[in-house]
């Protein structure tokens, strides 16, 4: 057995059933070998051991009244992975599926992605198994405010920094935060980010992921002598990463056919109308399908979009985890995909990985491809501090050098391990180090 199978073992029997969380610690601990081949230090000092752990995890009781008066119980968690090189920072999660599982595979992503952004910032993440859907907004105020009046004891700017994530935006932000402010009596906005721009929320910040993603996938086919201009895209999800990359893409001359919800996919040949889409969805909330009773020439089908049979050049997967399987992803390339730019966490199966790499599709992987949000965020903190705000432009100006950056860093790990044009690699090697060396120079922790 090698080192890091003993080493993945022992984190397989310490979290027997977090699928999720295997899955993710095993993508990255692979493409570890040659680093702790060429490293020594790092087996010596158990990083890898060490890293697998969350400094502390936090489970509580959310109780909250629904519109008839009901009392609901739901789980709160939050995990604070590692906090080697910053406060804690990542989002929170509302959704059914949520369990210790998710929270932390999604923390595990984050101590990477964050250390590639080359901003202070550890990895952290948490969340509940509320649903928000079909809840009235009473109803999610006071489940925010439940939910906020644990948290708030476990939170701060120097402490850790929560945001969103599937099912938490500006509206839940804004609860969250209006909870945590009456509770402290105090204004420190920093404590949160995604927040509204009225109360030091950062321009671009609502974008960022989305356009991170285009300008990621852009520098990836620039290394690859193609471009952005005049590709045919499909996306899945219609939430906030898959719309400003849906927005970002047809900037760039791409043409978006298809988009998605988690129950079904719409194509419209002509290219996807995005104003529809915004409407539909950050302001009447309603599923993608109403969109072809508006525009003619498009189609809804219920299922998954990767599972559908049409045209594209690139796929961005943009909903949540595991989107695409083996199957789905032998379905992309049929459909005539060169490149896969990851919008959302971990939405390829470890097999799938493989098999695209294998294929030589462009693969651009989550942790890097989708670091524009949470690099956004830090960027919010960093005008939170100053209490200032900058522009629209100077933000986005900083986020297209912090993906170009990313981007370099990947490419330059995976060629230093002599792993040609590999970015899932790289930008698990890049990530990995910067945390890794803090860490042992930090002690035993
Ligand atoms: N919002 C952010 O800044 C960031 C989000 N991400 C990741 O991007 C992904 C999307 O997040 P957001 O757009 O923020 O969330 P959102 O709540 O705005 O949208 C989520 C979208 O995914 C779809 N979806 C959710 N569960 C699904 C399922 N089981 N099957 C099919 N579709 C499903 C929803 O219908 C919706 O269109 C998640 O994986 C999230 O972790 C990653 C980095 C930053
Ligand atoms: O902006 C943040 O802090 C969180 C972003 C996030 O949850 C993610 O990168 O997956």
């Amino acid at each position: 057995m090698s080192y890091i199978q003993e080493v993945l073992k022992k984190v397989e029997d310490r979290n027997r059933d977090e699928h999720e969380f295997l899955q993710a610690v095993e993508e990255v601990f692979y493409s570890l070998e040659p680093v702790i081949e060429k490293h020594p230090e790092y087996k010596e000092t158990s990083v890898l051991e060490r890293i697998a752990e969350p400094e502390r995890q936090i489970i509580f009781r959310v109780p909250w009244v629904d519109d008839n008066g009901v009392v609901h119980v739901n789980r709160g968690f939050r995990v604070q992975f590692n906090g080697a090189i910053g406060p804690y920072k990542g989002g929170l999660r509302f959704h059914p599926s949520v369990y210790v599982g998710i929270i932390k595979f999604l923390g595990f992503e984050q101590i990477f992605k964050n250390s590639l952004t080359g901003l202070p910032i550890g990895g952290g993440k948490g969340g509940s198994d509320f649903n928000p859907k079909k809840k009235s907004d009473g109803e999610i105020r006071r489940f925010c405010e439940s939910f906020m009046t644990e948290l708030y004891r476990h939170i701060g700017p120097d402490v850790d920094v929560p945001a969103g994530d599937i099912g938490v935006g500006s509206r839940e932000i804004g609860y969250l935060y209006g909870q945590y402010r009456r509770i402290r009596g105090a204004f420190k906005n920093g404590v949160i980010t995604g927040k509204g721009l009225k109360y030091g929320g950062s321009l671009a910040r609502k974008e960022a992921t989305g356009y991170g993603l285009l300008y990621f996938v852009e520098e990836m086919l620039k290394a690859n002598n193609n471009s952005i201009k005049g590709k045919v895209i499909a996306i899945s999800g219609s939430g906030n990463v898959a719309i400003y990359a849906c927005e970002k893409a047809t900037e760039l001359g791409a043409k978006v056919v298809a988009m998605s919800d988690s129950a079904g996919y719409i194509y419209h040949a002509d290219g996807i109308n995005l104003d529809t889409v915004k409407r539909l969805k950050e302001v009447e909330r309603k599923r993608i399908k109403e969109y072809v009773k508006e525009h003619q020439g498009s189609k809804y089908h219920e299922g998954n979009v990767w599972e559908g049979k049409f045209k594209y050049d690139i796929a961005l997967p943009c909903s949540t985890q595991n989107d695409i399987d083996m199957e789905r992803a032998k379905n992309i390339i049929e459909n005539g995909a060169i490149a896969v730019g990851e919008g959302a966490n971990m939405p390829t199966s470890n097999d799938a990985i493989k098999f695209f790499l294998k294929k030589e599709i462009l693969l651009a992987p989550a942790k890097a491809a989708n670091a524009g949000g949470v690099a956004t965020s830090a960027l919010e903190m960093v005008q939170n501090s100053m209490r200032y705000s900058w522009s629209f432009e100077e933000v986005n100006n900083k986020l297209k050098d912090i993906m170009i950056n990313i981007h370099k860093s990947a490419c330059e790990a995976s060629k230093e391990y002599g792993l040609g044009y590999n970015l899932v690699a790289g930008a698990n090697i890049a990530g990995f180090k910067k945390v890794a060396e803090a860490m042992i120079t930090q002690g035993i922790y």
